[in-house]
């Protein structure tokens, strides 16, 4: 199997050694019906394993399942993975197929299955090695023929040890482990990844790509991305959409990095040494506190942009094409781009968020976030709300995984009552 087309395929960026073994590992495993536990850190890009395994697998043609074990709440994901009978449960109105039914001739991607509780271990257990499960509220036990893939950003070892996971299901699922590894032992991917990342974002809102300077290069290339490949696709689209300058010096580079940065570490501090599980937890919140300073900046933006709009209605006596000061960034969908790029297309102004924002939406001075946690809190509601609930929306919105916001959702006391849509 050529490598380059399967990279080519899935959109897969990187050439060193670490990444190309993994893949190898993935394309010869692929055809056998054994289980795969792929490991790596958050954000290394672990979703493009079991798509692979399966697409060049006999059951290509069969169903392929994605489950996010942490983003399922415990009471139902035993029902969402193995059906329920009707009456099984309060609320359960009707039968239901669960996902190893479903799948049954296909593939199961379960992604976090460091999540699973420990009942639904058992089931997992017997699923694997007999090929048999029961539907919750039911007595009788049913065939499925399904390929299992499950991947872990936590050492699964340690979670034997500590006893949250079964020791035996552990050795079941890792009959192949794959290892994707974690960025800063990828170092000449790193521009190869940030200058597809750039380029993308560049031809989707019509503007020259960033591009960086030597020493800003080094700098890139040197920083240990502790949120991975997730980490250096934010970076190079935040950079893109807010800077107007299209090439990047070490200056300007800085600021979205970090560990290098004064005020980032004030306000979310960082252990001393990397290689800690907290690190990811950080980035995350760093992840969350960026998305709300943007979001904060659109939101100021656009009201400059009303009053320049009223002002000019003023003096005009009304008109319907708005125009803004060079200085101040427009907002396009859900990107904030410099006024730079807020060009006629078409012979009329972009059309942009500011005539939709209303008095409501304004943000009152004094009502500032004042802790980390609030902001946090904050910005996950604000994401809830605008995407009606929807957790998957949501965390993409945040640069978060489903997972991690779920856990943040418990671990902030969000309730849905907090999200009044
Ligand atoms: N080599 C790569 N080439 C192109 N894009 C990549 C690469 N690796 C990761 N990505 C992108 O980075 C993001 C994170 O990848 P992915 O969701 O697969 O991470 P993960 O390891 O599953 O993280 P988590 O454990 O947090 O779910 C995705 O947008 C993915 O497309």
């Amino acid at each position: 199997m050529e490598l380059q087309s399967v990279k080519q395929r899935f959109g897969i960026i990187g050439n060193t050694p670490a990444l190309n073994r993994a893949l190898e590992v993935a394309l010869r495993v692929a055809p056998t019906d054994l289980s795969v536990l792929i490991s790596g850190e958050s954000g290394v890009g672990k979703e493009f394993f079991p798509q692979i395994i399966h697409a060049y697998s006999a059951r290509k043609h069969g169903n392929y399942i994605a489950v996010n074990c942490g983003a399922i709440p415990e009471g139902t994901i035993d029902s969402e993975l193995f059906g329920h009978e009707k009456g099984s449960f309060t609320g359960a109105t009707d039968s239901r197929k669960g996902y190893f039914e479903v799948a049954d001739g296909g593939t199961i991607f379960l992604d976090e299955v460091g999540e699973l509780p420990l009942t639904t271990q058992v089931r997992l257990l017997r699923v694997l090695q007999s090929g048999e499960f029961i539907r919750v509220g039911s007595s009788k036990a049913q065939k499925t023929n399904v390929r299992v893939v499950a991947a872990t950003n936590v050492n699964l070892r340690q979670a034997v040890e500590a006893g949250r996971f079964r020791e035996d299901l552990y050795y079941r699922l890792n009959t192949v482990p794959i290892a994707v590894p974690p960025l800063r032992d990828r170092q000449g991917d790193i521009h190869l990844l940030f200058r597809k990342f750039a380029t993308d974002i560049a031809a989707q809102y019509h503007m020259p790509p960033i591009g960086l300077t030597h020493q800003a290069r080094l700098m890139l290339e040197s920083y240990r991305w502790p949120g991975n490949v997730r980490q250096l696709k934010n970076v190079a689209e935040q950079i893109s959409a807010v800077e107007e300058k299209r090439e990047i010096d070490p200056d300007i580079l800085m600021r979205y990095l970090p560990d290098y940065t004064a005020a980032a570490t004030q306000l979310v501090p960082m252990p001393a040494a990397h290689g800690g599980g907290g690190e990811f937890a950080n980035a995350t919140e760093r992840d969350i506190l960026y998305k709300l300073l943007f979001d904060l900046r659109g939101e100021v933006s656009e009201l400059k942009g009303m009053v320049a709009e009223l002002a000019a209605n003023q003096h005009s006596g009304g008109g319907h094409a708005i125009s803004y000061p060079a200085s101040l960034p427009v907002k396009i969908g859900e990107q904030i781009l410099p006024s730079a790029f807020a060009q006629p297309r078409n012979g009329s102004y972009i059309e942009t968020a500011a005539e939709e924002v209303t008095a409501d939406d304004a943000p009152e001075a004094g009502q500032a976030p004042q802790t980390k946690e609030e902001a946090q809190r904050e910005a996950i509601v604000q994401a809830l709300r605008k995407y009606r609930g929807k957790r998957k929306e949501a965390a993409r919105e945040l640069f978060i995984s489903e997972r991690t916001l779920y856990r943040k959702i418990k671990e902030l006391g969000i309730r849905d009552e907090d999200i009044r849509f």
